[in-house]
């Protein structure tokens, strides 16, 4: 029997990922047969300078499937089966100010972790919110699968607001580090190992790494972190990631000495170094501008080609984690494959002390009707203090958000570990409303 072919839109089409995820998902049209792909964007010349190039990479594939870039959201998500999202409200401009702006107070200021991505957060709630709005205007039966960051924050506001979509809010973090793990572990693929994971996102340990024959890894594996952080022997002997993700990977090895019974998500470091991390960044040059004069020039430039080319032949597009991890999930949801994956999900009891309402990153089962979680057992009170001071500052900042309270977000921000004192999160709360009054709720 022929399989069903699925029409999928992808939410923030200019966005850099786009290029890689419409390559992957046309790579795996025999797991995923296609009859329609379509980006949308609320940005008609950021998404045209993808778009050709996205066109000539499906019809090389398959000429057949239909292809459509609009800034129409009827248009858009008409007769779709998957959303595939990841927006950014304000783009990257916006995020270099997020970042310089807590630099220049002495805080981290980074995209997702501490008071940036607590700014980004307030932007991002109504640009997804208003996504699903018009995917179950249009679809009522799609899936969304949402990058869009900070995941956290984002979580939190669909698990709060739109209670009864399906929405399915997703990292590529971990995957990229067990990517490492399996190479350390001297592993091929991070599929040939069994896991265990729980956290926040971009805040989480490992507790359980498993070859199939059930040998525990998990030892060797942190000896080698205390030494090298996340660097594998390869990237030892042949460099090829950009300095400021070696370096995090690298910081790994000072954030696993605090608990050598597990494996921490890298993104740790901005909490508990976050003292290393300011005294290492520049704020008049942030990731924000590394990412705009790299990737974003990188993948403009091939798509650029590709257009004028008529042809995808002779250009390079980077296909990575990211692209690979959100179309297996859309294969698990439309095949029922029972792919177990880490997905960010209400908590309800699966870790058995830390609170029900709380959006937590933990292995599920993926299927046709969504995903089932897995119990994680009780975690020890060293993960789960840090847990309840960030879900409480991620909580707060929605609460700000819906109620439009300054307090709120006063609040937050000094709940956040990265940040020194209330003094400190009051002048921070200053600055982010004065850059963000085109996007932040008025505060009162
Ligand atoms: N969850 C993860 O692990 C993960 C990993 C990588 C990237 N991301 C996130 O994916 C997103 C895209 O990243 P990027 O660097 O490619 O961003 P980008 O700025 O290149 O692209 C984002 C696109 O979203 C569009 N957009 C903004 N608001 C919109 C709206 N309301 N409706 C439709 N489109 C809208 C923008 O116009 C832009 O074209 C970001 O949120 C990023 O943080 C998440
Ligand atoms: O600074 P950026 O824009 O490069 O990345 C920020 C994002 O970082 C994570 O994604 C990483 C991933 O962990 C890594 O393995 C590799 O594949 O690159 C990805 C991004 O380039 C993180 O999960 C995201 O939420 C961040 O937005
Ligand atoms: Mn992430």
């Amino acid at each position: 029997m022929e399989k069903r072919k699925s029409s999928v839109v992808i939410a923030g089409g200019g966005s850099t990922y786009t290029p890689e995820i419409v390559a992957t998902l046309v790579n795996n049209l025999d797991r995923l047969p296609l009859r329609k792909v379509v980006l949308y964007d609320n940005d008609e010349e950021r998404q045209n300078k993808l778009a050709k190039a996205c066109e000539i990479i499906v019809k090389e594939k398959d000429p057949a499937i239909e292809f459509l870039a609009t800034v129409d959201p009827k248009e858009a998500y008409t007769d779709i089966d998957f959303c595939l999202a990841h927006i950014r409200v304000g783009q990257l401009p916006m995020r270099e100010l997020d970042e310089k702006i807590a630099l220049r107070r002495g805080v981290v200021g980074q995209e997702t972790c501490g008071p940036g991505g607590m700014a980004y957060g307030m932007r991002s709630i109504d640009g997804v919110l208003e996504n699903i709005d018009y995917m179950e205007k249009y679809s009522p039966n799609a899936w969304m699968l949402n990058y869009s960051n900070p995941a956290a924050i984002v979580a939190e506001a669909t698990r709060r607001f739109r209670p009864n979509s399906k929405v399915i809010n997703i990292c590529d973090m971990p995957i990229g580090i067990e990517q490492a793990i399996a190479d350390i572990a001297g592993l091929n693929d991070r599929k040939d190992m069994d896991i265990r994971y729980y956290g926040l996102n971009h805040f989480g340990w490992w507790t359980k790494i498993e070859d199939k024959d059930g040998t525990d890894l998990l030892p060797k594996v942190v000896e080698w972190v205390k030494k090298n952080g996340y660097i594998t022997k390869d990237e030892i002997e042949d460099p090829q990631s950009e300095a400021s993700w070696s370096d995090t990977y690298m910081k790994a090895k000072d954030v696993v000495a605090l608990d050598p019974t597990t494996l921490p998500n890298t993104y740790l470091k901005y909490y508990l170094y976050s003292d290393y991390v300011v005294e290492h960044d520049n704020p008049e040059y942030t990731r924000a501008n590394e990412v705009m004069d790299t990737r974003e020039k990188d993948v403009f430039s091939a798509c650029k080609q590709i257009a004028e080319r008529g042809t995808t032949k002779g250009s390079y597009l980077e296909i990575t984690n990211h692209a690979t991890f959100i179309v297996d999930l859309t294969v698990a949801l439309a095949f029922n494959t029972k792919e177990r994956m880490l997905l960010i999900v209400e908590n309800n009891g699966a870790i058995e002390n830390f609170s029900a309402d709380a959006m937590v990153e933990i292995p599920c089962i993926v299927g046709k009707d969504g995903y089932e979680p897995l119990a994680m057992g009780k975690i020890p009170t060293f993960q789960k203090g840090l847990m309840e001071q960030q879900v409480a500052c991620e909580k707060l900042v929605v609460d700000a958000w819906e109620e439009n309270s300054y307090l709120k977000m006063w609040q937050a921000l000094t709940m956040n570990k990265c940040v020194p004192s209330a003094k400190v999160a009051k002048d921070l709360l200053d600055d982010y409303i004065e850059a963000n009054k085109e996007y932040w709720p008025e505060l009162k």
